[in-house]
This record gives C-alpha cells, structure tokens and sequence, in this order.
C-alpha cells in the first residue's frame, strides 16, 4: 500500500475510535520514526499501538501541565510514579519488536514535544520492585479481561492504574489443597458418583509481598476470604439463628465482640485482611464448620479481598459452576443507593474501560470480560482447555432479586438455551454473577442430576427448585441473602441416568472436531440413553477384516504424493470412481456423481434391485421357511484414498474420513418425530455432513436384539446392504450398524419419503470388501440453516417385519409411503 493510503487508513482507524486527525499526526510521525518507517508493528491489531501512543501522548501532556503546577514532595512523587507506568508499555512494544522488525534503538520516543526516553533493556536484569509485584498480576487473568490469550501489547488495567495497589486478581493454584471452608451435613452421608473430589480444588494463592502492603499469614488470608452473610438483612429476619444458610457464615457467631453497626447489616461485611484479632475468631469458627465435613460438589469459596469495603468472591464446584460476586459495601453507607441496570453498569464499565484502561477493541465487553473470568476458572478448575469451554458461558443480566422467580429463573432456570448463568445486583451492594458449565447448566433443568436438599439448619437458593429427585422444598425456606453462594447437591445416579445426563453444548463431548448442541429446555423429554462414538465399532462376531494385508495395490493409491485431485490420469482410487473424482475440489461431491445417487434412492424407474439368493433378513425371521428376497437397493459407491495410499491427509480424495465440519444441533422436532438433526447453517449441495456410526452388527444380532426388544421407541438400525445380491451371503457376513446404544450424530436423522434433502452415499475408506462400507450422508440440494436434516430410510411401511420397528410416519412430505398406505386402506375400507 503506497504511504498515503496507509497514513489515510491510521487516520481513519483513529477517527472510528474518537481521535483527532490533529492529534494522530504527531504521534503516528513519532511512531514511524520509531519504527524505521515500517508499518507493520504500527497497523497491527486494528492500530492498537498508534491509539496506546496517543492515549499515552495526552497523559504525557496531562502530566506535563501538573508537573508546572504541582511542587510538593507528593506530587513529584506521583509523577514519578506514573512516568514508571507511562515507559512501561512502550517498553513492552520495543520488546516485542525487539529483534524482527526491530525499530531503530537508541532513539528517544518523540510524541508531540514531551520526550519520553526509551528505558534502556538489560537482559536479565532484575526489574525494580514495584514492576515485580507488577509483574505478578500477570497470571492468566491478566489476559482474561481482553478476551485473548497471548500476551498484550496494551497495558492491560490492573498493569497500568493498580498502583501499588493489592493485585485486583486471585492468583489461582490447581492442585494445592486448602481447607475447604464451608461444608454442609450432607457432606457426611454424601454418595455422589458424579461429584468424587480430586485434588484440583481451586483456592487462592497467598498473594506475593507488595511495596506497602504486610504480608499476611495464610490462615488469616483464609479468613479473610471467608464469606459472611451480613447480619439483618430482610429476608433473615425472624430466621432462628441455627438456620444459617449454606456457605455463608454468621459473623456475630463467629466474632464474638464484635459489634453491628447501627442498621446492622454493614458491619459484619467489613473483612479486612489486617484485622488480626476478629480475623482468627473467624478462623477457628470457620474450621469448626469446616471440619463437619466437606460437601463433595460444593461450590468452593475463594474470596479475593479487593480492597475494603469491596469484596469479590467467586465460588466453583468441581462440577464446573463459577460464581463471581462483588460486594461493594459502600453503597450501603449511602441512603440514597439505587440499584441500576446491569446495562447501565456494562456500559459504563466499558466506557471506562476505554478511557482508564485503554481497552480499544472494539470486541470488548465487559460481558465478555466476566465470561472469560469465569471460562478462566473453569479452564483452570477442569484442566480443560478454552477451546472446550469456548463461549459456554452466557451471561444474563437480572436486576429484580426481589422478585423470587426471576432470580430463581436466572439461576437454576436461565432460559431455554439450558444455561444458567446470571448477573444479580442487589439493593445491598452485591453483584452476582453466575455461570455453569455444560454439566451444571442440564442438572438445573429436567434431567436427573439435581440440587438436593441439604437439610434443615443449612439452605441454598436451589432447594426452592425442583430437584429432580422427588424433592422440593417450599420457596419459604429460601434465604435471599444467601444469594452470594450456590451450592448444588447431588442425587445419587445409576449409571443409566448418568448416560442420559449429555452435554448441552457437545453431545459428541469433545468426540468430534466441532461441537454439536442440543438445545434443550426444560418441557422436553430427555435425550434418550447411548454412548457418543465418532465412529463405527465391531461387536462380538461380525466378520470383518480391517486387516491392511487385504488392501491391495489395486485397491489404493501408493504411488501418488500430496492431492491426488490435480492428476491428469485418475489414481487407482478415483478409478474406482469410476474414472474422475467424486469429490470437487471444495469437497463437494460432484453434481453428477450425486444426481446419479439421488436418482437411484428417487427415482423408481432408475432404481436397481438386486435380489440375494438367500437373503439374510429373510433367514434371521425363519431359517426352515426362507422367504424370497425383497430386493435391495444397488448404490454407488465412493472410494476414498486413505493411509495406504500415498497422498497426504488433505488429499481431495478424502471427505468422509475427515469427520463432520458443519454446524448441527439436535433438536425436539414439533410434529411428535422425537429428536431431529438441523444444520445450523446453509450447506451447499453435495456437502458431506456426516457418517452413520454405531455397532456393526451380523443382523443375526440385530434380529436378537429385536426380539429381546429394548424397550427404545425409536429405531436406529441401517443396513449395509449396498453389495448383497451378488453372490451368497452367509450370516456372519451380513451386516448392519446399530446406533442404540453406541452411535453419534446420525442417530437423530429423522425419516423422510422421497424428498429428503440427504442421501446416503456408501464410502469404501478402508475395507475393499463392500460387505462393509461407512454410510456417508452428503445434501441432495442446498440446505438452509435451522432446516431439519433427513434421509430416506427406504421403508416399506407394509412391510411390518422390517428391520425398523414401524411407525406412523409424520414426514409431512407429499410423496409420503405411509400417507399413501393409510389412504390407500382407508379408500379399501370405504369401497367395502
Ligand atoms: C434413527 S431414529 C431418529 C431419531 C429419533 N427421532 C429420536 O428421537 O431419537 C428413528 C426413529 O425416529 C422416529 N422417526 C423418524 N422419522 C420419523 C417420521 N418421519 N415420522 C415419525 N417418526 C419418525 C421413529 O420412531 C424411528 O424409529
């Protein structure tokens, strides 16, 4: 790009975020100077570090104006202070560049008059004090406010305006046992397979020393972290004493001389870390209850002390909920305290998120933010990584903690989309925000795993909601206040419930490469039982070779490199195709190949029966009396290269063994089908969307299976029929997949007649014998996002002894079988 145009581009990205021409000019002169005139460090990230430059330019100009006013000790004192800060970022900008694109050194940085010297960088050279302690907010969540993970050229708040302050963020241990501070007397009895504690509790590390600030011992640092209920607050009143919520800890009861202010109810939040005498009264209560046992599955507590009067507490289960509350105590010295919107306080946060903290991407939100803290937690929490938590989290805002019901629906009921993460302010100064993972966000709906009730001397807001488990306690024993803390308690589940309990946001539970939501709300059935398998596994006798001796030279591939699409003479696999490729270069099988496969399931007059001399359908329903065969349908073929071959993974060749790519969500279909597969977004013609995986069965076994009746309504058998037909086919031979009780996305894919939009192509990937082939389903036409996704099952809805248990079908297309069936009798029976 010519210099001009790039200059017009930084100005412009400037003006986007409020910034003068005027003002840019000088900098962005400096800046190119600074950088030997090369632009790349300068248009990274959207300008980021020109917008640092010029932010740090008007402070710089700020400084300057009260540095000519300001002459006491204090003020220099300050300035001193503040110019450590200001060289900070640049200091981190050379480094970044330090060695690539390295700007000329030895230059001072020149922005608008004011000469900031660049600091000099000693390689290891020790860093002065106040930076250490600096440096130590630099844990993960340093990066979590900016939603990023790598390092940040931008300062990120706490770097450049917690001066000297205790670090705003909790450095978080994994693994290193703490005493759990609450407990409640279920902990004792406590079953819980699902909820087995390891070692990764989540506490708080001792924060490092810090200029200023006196170390404190770890025990008291535990009390300081210890939640407490503030004394009277309205909803405790006339609550007998004994009936202390769960998790939160009474302070009276715990600091005894400790007195209560006049409305009561400030006082006992007041924790300051210093207060060494009420602290180890705390402490020693706080043991007590903890002693009594550990709540397997309890939300753990860790409170981070901001810095008094505000706390911020977050809670975690090993079930993956975070909880995040803010106590902002001051509000309650002011009579004149309304509560705002959440709204209003997001965008004033990120309002001043922009201004003090130099947040300039545009993405930032502080929804986001708190998403990321909790993601942090969890990540941390689950040695998981972000990736599987990706955007699990949703944050709702709720502002009417009064009214029971909202709050109950923001935290066990969140909405449809079965999240329950919520962001409550209260009339007290508390700010909640909550958020569970997969796990937790399906206990609070329907399914089995639910909130039991803890008892009669402890409470959480839970117990007023249904626990799945036959138990409800009255909403009257819920203590609004408690609020700060929930604590989810577990029944005890066999392992066939646990099996139901899938994951919301991936039913594949990280099986596949993307996710597969199940929207799921709290009216809808459960999903039924099975075991998510990304491909196909062999049961007991089947006969199947999967050796690679079968595979001969003819049946692959090894003398081709890289992609075997760009060949002019076609491989031995895509000869197989017969003579070119299935598959165009963007995947998709090609238009002719697939109307040729369409057709052949379609069409009737294009249609190939062939017939078996001894079918084994027939021969599983009674061996002595052989029925004739039906027929099964011919179908082409697909052979893909694969790792006998000797092109590479990304080969063109290679579709259906790379696994599903597209959007899919598993959804309850309205007209009474039970769960359907949609597809999220628009999907082209011929695009693969996924394989039908399950057992692979002798359909003896089937046969067995069928008669001993599993008790499922539904169906979830395919033959793999594509071959037979051509010779004698024994019994160990013909095979099928069952997805009852293994299987993956496929096992959702309703019925249609005729016309559904995918058809079953059957793939040769590694197994030449076509007694086994992976049943591909690719679009049959252009598919539009939230369309539900079905294929013919090629029912013959006469035929009762199909291996498809019948059904009535409601596929509401005009070429229905089974319409045509039922008018079909009605009219015989009106003609009788
Ligand atoms: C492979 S499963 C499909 C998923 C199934 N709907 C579920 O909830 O798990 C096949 C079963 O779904 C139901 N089904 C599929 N297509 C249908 C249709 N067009 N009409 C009625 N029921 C259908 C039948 O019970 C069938 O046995």
């Amino acid at each position: 790009m010519a210099t001009k145009a790039r200059v017009l581009a930084a100005y412009r990205a400037m003006k986007d975020l409020g910034i003068s021409e005027q003002k840019t000019k000088p900098v962005l002169k400096n800046l190119l100077k600074v950088y030997d005139r090369n632009w790349g460090p300068i248009e990274e990230e959207n300008y980021r570090v020109l917008a640092d430059a010029i932010f740090e330019y008007e402070d710089t100009e700020v400084m300057e104006k009260k540095k000519c006013q300001s002459t006491d000790q204090e003020a220099l004192e300050q300035e001193a202070q503040e110019n450590d800060e200001l060289e900070r970022p640049l200091k981190r900008l050379r480094l970044r560049y330090q060695g690539q694109e390295a700007p000329s050194h030895g230059q001072p940085i020149q922005t608008g008059g004011s000469s900031l010297k660049k600091p000099k960088v000693e390689p290891g050279a020790p860093e002065p004090l106040n930076q250490q302690s600096q440096g130590m907010t630099q844990s993960p969540k340093s990066n979590v406010g900016s939603g990023r993970a790598g390092p940040q050229p931008v300062s990120t708040p706490s770097l450049l305006r917690n001066k000297g302050k205790q670090p705003v963020s909790a450095q978080i241990d994994v693994g290193d046992k703490v005493p759990q501070l609450f407990s409640s007397p279920t902990a004792l009895s406590g079953k819980n397979m699902l909820t087995e504690r390891t070692s990764n509790a989540l506490h708080l590390k001792e924060p490092r020393a810090e200029m200023g600030i006196v170390p404190v011992p770890k025990s008291k640092l535990l009390i300081a972290n210890a939640l407490i209920k503030p004394k009277d607050e309205p909803f405790t009143d006339g609550m007998p004493p004994d009936e202390v919520p769960l998790a939160i800890v009474h302070p009276e009861s715990l600091c005894e001389g400790r007195p209560s202010n006049a409305n009561g109810s400030v006082e006992s939040l007041h924790l300051v870390v210093s207060d060494a005498e009420c602290v180890n009264g705390v402490d020693k209560c706080v043991g007590a209850v903890a002693s009594s046992g550990k709540q397997e599955g309890d939300l753990e507590v860790a409170n981070i002390p901001v810095k008094s009067p505000t706390t911020l507490e977050i809670a975690a289960s090993p079930l993956g909920e975070v909880k995040i509350s803010l106590n902002c105590e001051f509000a309650l010295d002011r009579p004149n305290f309304h509560v705002p919107s959440i709204d209003e306080v997001m965008k004033y946060m990120e309002d001043k998120c922009l201004r003090s903290y130099k947040i300039i991407d545009p993405s930032f939100s502080v929804t986001n933010l708190m998403r990321d803290f909790c993601e942090s937690f969890l990540v941390l929490g689950n040695h998981c990584t972000d990736e599987s938590l990706e955007k699990q989290i949703n944050i709702t805002p709720v502002v009417d903690v009064l009214k029971e019901s909202t709050l109950l629906d923001a935290i066990g009921h969140g909405g449809n989309d079965g999240t329950t993460s919520a962001v409550c302010s209260s009339w007290n100064g508390s700010v909640n925000a909550k958020c569970s993972d997969s796990v937790a966000a399906t206990h609070v709906s329907d399914l089995p795993l639910a909130l039991h009730s803890p008892g009669k001397h402890m409470h959480s807001i839970m117990d007023s909601v249904d626990d799945g488990c036959g138990e409800k306690e009255p909403s009257s024993s819920m203590d609004m206040n408690s609020k700060s803390i929930v604590v989810g308690h577990h029944c005890q589940l066999d392992p066939d419930e646990i099996r139901r309990l899938h994951d919301v946001n991936d039913i594949t539970r990280g099986e596949e490469k993307v996710k597969v939501l199940l929207l799921y709300d709290s009216n809808s059935e459960s999903l039924p039982s099975f075991y998510y398998i990304p491909q196909s596994v062999v049961f007991q006798n089947a006969e199947l070779n999967f050796s690679l001796s079968q595979i001969g030279d003819e049946d692959c591939c090894p003398t081709c490199s890289g992609d075997c699409s760009p060949l002019v003479t076609p491989c031995a696999c895509t000869c197989r195709n017969g003579g070119d490729f299935a598959y165009s270069s963007d995947g998709l099988v090609k238009e002719e190949y697939l109307e040729e496969c369409v057709a052949m399931v379609r069409n009737p007059q294009k249609q190939r029966l062939m017939y078996c001399k001894e079918c084994p359908v027939e021969r599983c329903k009674n061996e002595d009396m052989l029925e004739p065969c039906k027929g099964h349908l011919y179908r082409k073929f697909i052979k893909e290269c694969w790792s006998k071959c000797g092109c590479s993974k990304y080969c063109a060749n290679r579709v259906v063994q790379r696994g599903i790519t597209c959007k899919l969500q598993v959804f309850l279909t309205p007209e009474g089908k039970g769960w359907g597969l949609r597809t999220l977004e628009v999907l082209p013609k011929g695009a693969f969307v996924c394989e039908y995986v399950g057992e692979i069965l002798t359909i003896m076994e089937l046969h067995r299976r069928k008669l001993q009746g599993s008790g499922d309504k539904h169906s979830y058998s395919v033959l793999l029929d594509a071959d037979w037909g051509s010779g004698v086919i024994t019994s160990e031979q013909a095979l099928c997949l069952d997805a009852t009780s293994y299987g993956n996305v496929a096992r959702f894919i309703n019925h249609r007649c005729l016309d559904a939009n995918l058809v079953q192509i059957p793939i040769e990937v590694d197994t030449p014998n076509h007694m086994y082939y992976r049943v591909a389903f690719f679009t049959a036409r252009e598919v539009d996002a939230f369309e539900e996704l079905t294929w013919d099952y090629g029912i013959d809805f006469d035929d009762h002894d199909h291996h498809f248990k019948s059904f009535d079908c409601l596929c509401s297309s005009s070429f229905c079988r089974d319409m045509k069936r039922s008018n079909r009798s009605k009219s015989a029976s009106i003609s009788r």
